[in-house]
């Protein structure tokens, strides 16, 4: 189980969204006050204005602009944040706490923990698989949508309507969450091993390029990326299938097409990017799930 405790406090070593907060919410302040002192040094000299030079206008009105124009930006960096990390905000907030610097050193050292990303679709059997690799090969199992939806759920948490929201919308949930919840499972199911060893598999994550470098610089290196291959009609119907049963969120018409569109245009890149590493271990998926874990074992076998 997470241990809620832990999982507030780990959540704000991180870097604090509030430290980028205050820096944006500073400048249309600073706006103002650069344009009073303006008004001031003209007035000081006791004229109306600067004196005119011949051929050129009274009225320097670059410098207003381009202070407009930084103060605008800034407002719109400042709204773009705030609406991601609303809740982080909120709670860093009244935690009072102050960011930890910039953590570079893994938390666990790939000589003793192995880490496999799966990644694929939405309904391109991860999860069915898995279940499979953690029976024949002692695999740890580490879902990050099971364990958000078990953080939305949790009673007391900052993040859980946050959680809510991103999953409806197949939206990627800020990674500082995703990430602090896997290193504390990873923690927790380590704790329990005599030598700190462990085999993880790690699924559906990374969704995103800086959750998998994020997660790399601060909390293991992955091994490899296992890769499930699926048509999105394929998935399609066996997520509308699922979604009779399931009771998730998320399994429905439009919903599912959100997740697709999160995949293609966010996630693929994810999985292109480690294959240019010669990381990714591809596997078809659209057949039997015996067929497909006979493809996974044939290629895994021999890099883990
Ligand atoms: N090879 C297969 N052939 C037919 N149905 C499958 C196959 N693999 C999985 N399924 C079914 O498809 C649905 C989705 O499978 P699963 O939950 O394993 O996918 P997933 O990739 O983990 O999905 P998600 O990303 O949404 O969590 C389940 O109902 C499962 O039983
Ligand atoms: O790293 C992650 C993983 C998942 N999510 C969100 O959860 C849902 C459901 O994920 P499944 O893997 O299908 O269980 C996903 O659509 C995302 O909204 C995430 O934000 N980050």
């Amino acid at each position: 189980m997470i241990q809620p405790r832990l999982l507030t406090r780990r959540l704000f070593q991180q870097a604090s969204p509030l430290q980028s907060l205050s820096n944006h919410a500073g400048r249309p302040i600073r706006t103002s006050i650069l344009r009073s002192q303006a008004r001031r040094s003209y007035a000081a000299s006791g004229e109306k204005g600067p004196r005119p030079i011949p051929g050129q206008s009274p009225f320097k009105i670059w410098p207003f602009l381009a202070i407009i124009l930084a103060g605008s930006g800034s407002y719109m960096l400042l709204v773009k944040s705030r609406t991601d990390m609303a809740a982080a905000a909120q709670a860093s907030k009244s935690s009072g706490q102050i960011a930890a610097p910039k953590k570079d050193t893994p938390t666990f050292s790939s000589d003793k923990v192995t880490v496999v990303f799966v990644l694929g679709g939405p309904g391109a059997g991860k999860g069915t698989q898995c279940a499979n690799l953690v029976r024949d090969y002692n695999f740890t199992h580490l879902s990050a949508g099971d364990l958000l939806r078990a953080e939305q759920d949790r009673p007391g948490s900052e993040f859980g309507q946050l959680i809510k929201d991103y999953i409806k919308d197949g939206a990627i949930v800020p990674m500082e969450v995703t990430v602090q919840l896997l290193e504390n499972a990873m923690t927790e199911t380590l704790s329990k091993t005599k030598d700190g060893k462990g085999r993880f598999l790690i699924d559906g994550f990374p969704r995103k390029l800086d959750q998998a470098v994020k997660f790399e610089e601060s909390v293991c290196k992955a091994k490899f990326v296992l890769f499930y291959d699926c048509p999105e009609d394929v998935m399609e119907k066996r997520l509308l299938k699922r979604g009779e049963t399931s009771g998730r969120t998320d399994d429905n018409a439009e919903s599912i097409k959100k997740r697709f569109k999160t995949f293609v245009e966010t996630s693929m890149p994810v999985v292109d990017t480690y294959d240019k590493e010669g990381k990714v271990v591809k596997v078809v998926a659209n057949k039997s799930p015996e067929d497909v874990y006979a493809e996974t074992k044939k290629k895994i076998e021999g890099r883990i």
